[in-house]
């Protein structure tokens, strides 16, 4: 049987740069681990692909699936369900690869109670000044929510104790680079690796 891969989970406040760091780590085709697509009910924007950015589903789908216990995690953001397909996480892990979510804190939160041996990596701001000024550079939000998304990303920093890493994400490849060294010590680590020999062990 292969060894379990890790699960990995890339979560911070909104506008912190998860995504474009997300990005830019898979763009490097050298990295093994496998990308979890999530699942939402908001609308498609253009450019993007259904079951490549997203599974896009209706509300009604998502309850249902919430219902039957197909999502590891689920939370709702800016009025829309995001959640993470549990049946690929499994299979994928069991298979031996790592697999990388990048979701928002109440989701990653679920997952540490559920996979509390998975990586919890909180991407921070340099400060919050740089914070508003990328949420606002963005041009997605009215003022109203972006002082909402500011509260609730003071809030979200007080919860990084729950955390394993702390990453600032003061330029996008220093960022990448940090989380790539935190992924390759964490496969070197006695209690991953003992673990792989217990596994042996019990098959021979
Ligand atoms: N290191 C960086 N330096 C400067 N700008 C950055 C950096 N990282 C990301 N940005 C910019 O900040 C903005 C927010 O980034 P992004 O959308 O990736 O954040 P996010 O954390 O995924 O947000 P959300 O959770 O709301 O989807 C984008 O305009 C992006 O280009
Ligand atoms: N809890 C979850 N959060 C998720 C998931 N997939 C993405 N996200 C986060 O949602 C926001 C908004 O994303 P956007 O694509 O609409 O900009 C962002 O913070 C993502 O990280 C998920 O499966 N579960």
């Amino acid at each position: 049987m292969a060894d379990r891969g890790i699960l990995i989970v890339l979560s911070g406040p909104s506008g912190v740069g998860k995504g474009t760091v997300r990005k830019a780590i898979f763009e490097d085709e050298s990295n093994d681990f496998a990308y979890s697509i999530s699942m939402t009910t908001r609308a498609k924007r253009e450019g993007e692909v259904e079951g490549k950015d997203y599974f896009f589903r209706s509300k009604e789908e998502f309850e249902a699936l919430i219902e039957s216990g197909g999502l590891l995690e689920y939370a709702e953001y800016v009025g829309n369900y995001y959640g993470t397909p549990l049946q690929y996480v499994e299979d994928t892990l069991a298979s031996g690869r790592d697999v990388f979510l990048e979701i928002e804190v109440q989701g990653a939160l679920q997952v540490r109670e559920k996979m509390p041996e998975g990586i919890y990596i909180f991407l921070s701001p340099p400060d919050l000044m740089e914070l508003k000024s990328r949420i606002i550079g963005r041009g997605t939000d009215d003022m109203a929510v972006i002082e909402k998304r500011m509260e609730m990303a003071i809030a979200e920093i007080e919860m990084m104790s729950l955390y394993d890493y702390a990453v600032k994400n003061d330029k996008v490849e220093k960022a990448v680079s940090k989380i790539k060294g935190i992924i390759k010590s964490e496969h070197l680590k006695v209690s991953r690796v003992l673990e792989h020999y217990k596994t042996m062990i019990e098959e021979m």
